[in-house]
């Protein structure tokens, strides 16, 4: 049979946009300190990547590297099919890095913030105001445009910070935990800014975070780093679907007939565990083994008021990776 497979020709590989980041077997050592060990990852171009670990995991080391203010040990690293550490010129333009630490002035007013900074990218001078006003906007910032930004919340600290960093258009964001210190509607504000860079205006993030429902959330892909080894990478849902060799069901029943169905699932062999009043969470089963649970428990007269196969998430695929390693189980 011929034909079946689509071959891609050498000159569509190279027609082929370059990633917007790319690390390749790219280890950084400080001292003794192996930050990041044989590190290969990529950000394709309007992908959100989410770069998960523990503290001192190595996420900073990976944003440092790809602005150029570090350069690897070994390997090596692209932005848009640039060098950084030679060409850290034309990186740093096409490049938006929103640090974990203040960007803001907070004796200036939003818009006096902004009109600084535009001037500080080199933007024309009669770009300044209408690219200004149309961030504010864009940020939800236009009717605070005038107060000073020590009057602001943290939340509109954050939008003013990230204002900041759009201001001259950069295809790539880097954003080192951009929702720590925000409340939940705050964080969720910030969030719906950043899904619109990537989905919208089709800009790269890099986006680095402890919070695993938020990486879930936005991410096309995480990569998760631990003691500087990527220890798992892919879509979150993937990645979370991984662990469901493991299934489990949640289990509900009239509570007068928890006994029965203690005996059931003793009998089944997976006694599982009693979370509540007629309730149980049951190892061992999948979505095709449920009819099977169900008529062995209807058979012995129990009232199943409710049976829910539990997904895994992000967050269970994170600690299990992180046990494994911490408790030396690897
Ligand atoms: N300039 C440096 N000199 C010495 N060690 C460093 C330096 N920069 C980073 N390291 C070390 O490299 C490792 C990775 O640090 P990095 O800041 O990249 O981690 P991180 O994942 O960003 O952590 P956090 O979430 O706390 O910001 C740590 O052990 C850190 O102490």
């Amino acid at each position: 049979m011929t034909g079946a497979v689509t071959a891609v020709t050498p000159r569509e590989q190279v027609a082929r946009p370059a990633p917007a980041i790319e690390l390749t077997g790219v280890t950084r050592q400080f001292g003794d300190t192996t930050a990041l060990d044989d590190v290969t990852f990529r950000a394709e171009p309007g992908q959100v990547v989410g770069l998960l670990g523990h503290n001192g995991a190595g996420k900073t080391t990976v944003t440092r590297l790809v602005a150029g203010l570090v350069a690897p040990t070994r390997g090596q690293v692209r932005l848009l099919g640039h060098d950084p550490t030679t060409d850290g010129v034309w990186v740093r333009r096409r490049l938006g890095v929103l640090p974990s630490s203040q960007l803001v002035d907070l004796r200036m007013t939003a818009r006096e913030n902004l009109v600084f900074a535009a001037r500080l990218f080199g933007l024309p001078a009669a770009a300044v105001a209408p690219r200004v006003a149309a961030v504010l906007e864009e940020l939800g910032l236009a009717d605070r445009a005038d107060d000073r930004a020590g009057t602001f919340s943290a939340g509109m600290r954050q939008r003013l910070a990230l204002a900041r960093v759009l201001l001259p258009e950069p295809p790539v964001l880097l954003l080192d935990e951009p929702s720590s210190a925000l409340d939940p509607v705050a964080a969720r504000e910030l969030r719906d800014l950043v899904r619109t860079a990537s989905r919208s205006q089709g800009r790269t993030v890099v986006l680095c975070t402890h919070d695993l429902a938020e990486a879930a959330e936005l991410c096309d892909e995480v990569v998760i780093l631990a003691s500087g080894r990527v220890v798992a990478s892919g879509p979150p849902a993937e990645l979370a679907a991984r662990l469901d060799v493991t299934a489990v069901v949640d289990l509900g029943c009239d509570p007068a007939d928890e006994t029965a169905a203690a005996a059931v699932l003793r009998r089944r062999g997976t006694p599982g565990e009693r979370t509540g009043a007629g309730e149980f969470q049951v190892p061992g089963v999948d979505r095709a083994g449920v009819p099977g649970l169900l008529s062995d428990l209807l058979r012995d007269g129990v009232r199943v008021q409710a049976v829910a196969p539990r997904h895994h998430t992000l967050a269970d695929l994170y600690f299990s990776l992180h046990t494994t390693r911490d408790g030396g189980a690897a």
